[in-house]
């Protein structure tokens, strides 16, 4: 009953023309499968890949938006401007924002209800470090990654949301967690969204993030509360991603 979906987080990573060519590349394979696939393309090449992605079936995202509607917020971006562009979807409280760019629980859930003001689909990343992992702590950090969107969007506002766990031990690491360990947090979040609201928690996309690739996908996808995933060094390689997204 859920769809799967499978998104690239290119990062800071590529030029206008290694964009464009991962965008063929990936449209060159993506045959008919029943799922959803999309990339999130750094701001100043989404102009460009919306034009190469308009009437396909990859969709497009950003890997961030502003927690304000405009106004004098230098170098920021807002949700209305990405919608220009045709960004379906928005990555919010990624930990590499929250680590090193200062984006908090209060600032991300403002960049959740930003993204919706446009219909765009906030992605909204949530996982616990090493350390939190060693204390026992993952649990309780999610908790409070979910509370804070929570209080300020609302629970019915996750009927048009994509939640992504990412545990920050496993971003760019190499260390994937097993499929048992990344179904253990993934039914954890589901539970969480089911003591609110049944029918929000059985329709949630919930994306496994971290170190996702093609030899590990499949387990991955296999598990009953993953929905897909979202890709980080994976997703710069046409074949890898496109073999990540063959596996859903
Ligand atoms: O951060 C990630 C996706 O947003 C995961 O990155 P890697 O797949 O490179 O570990």
């Amino acid at each position: 009953m859920r769809r799967s979906l499978v998104v690239g987080n290119w990062k800071m990573n590529g030029t206008l023309a290694s964009a464009k060519s991962l965008v063929e590349g990936i449209l060159a394979g993506i045959g008919n499968i029943d799922g959803d696939i999309a990339v999130c393309a750094p701001y100043v090449q989404i102009p460009a890949v919306s034009e190469l992605v308009k009437e396909t079936s990859l969709a497009l995202g950003s890997q961030n938006v502003a927690d304000k509607t405009s106004g004098a917020y230098t170098g920021e971006v807002s949700a209305a401007m990405l919608a220009e562009f045709g960004c379906k979807y928005a990555i919010v409280g990624h930990s590499e924002r929250r680590s090193d760019y200062g984006d908090t629980n209060e600032s991300v859930a403002a960049r959740f209800i930003q993204a919706q003001t446009q219909n765009i689909v906030p992605i909204l990343c949530v996982g616990e470090t090493l350390e939190q992992r060693e204390r026992n702590e993952t649990f309780g950090v999610i908790d409070e990654q979910l509370d804070a969107v929570i209080k300020a969007a609302g629970i019915e506002a996750f009927r048009s949301a994509v939640i992504a766990y990412e545990p920050v031990w496993a971003i760019g690491t190499g260390k994937t967690a097993t499929d048992d360990q990344a179904q253990e947090v993934h039914a954890y979040i589901r539970n969480y969204f089911a003591k609110q609201n049944q029918d929000i928690a059985a329709k949630l996309q919930i994306l496994y993030g971290g170190s996702c690739k093609p030899d590990n996908a499949k387990g991955l996808f296999s598990m009953p509360d993953i929905d897909g995933g979202l890709i980080g060094g994976a997703s710069l390689d046409a074949d890898s991603f496109l073999k990540i997204y063959h596996s859903i």
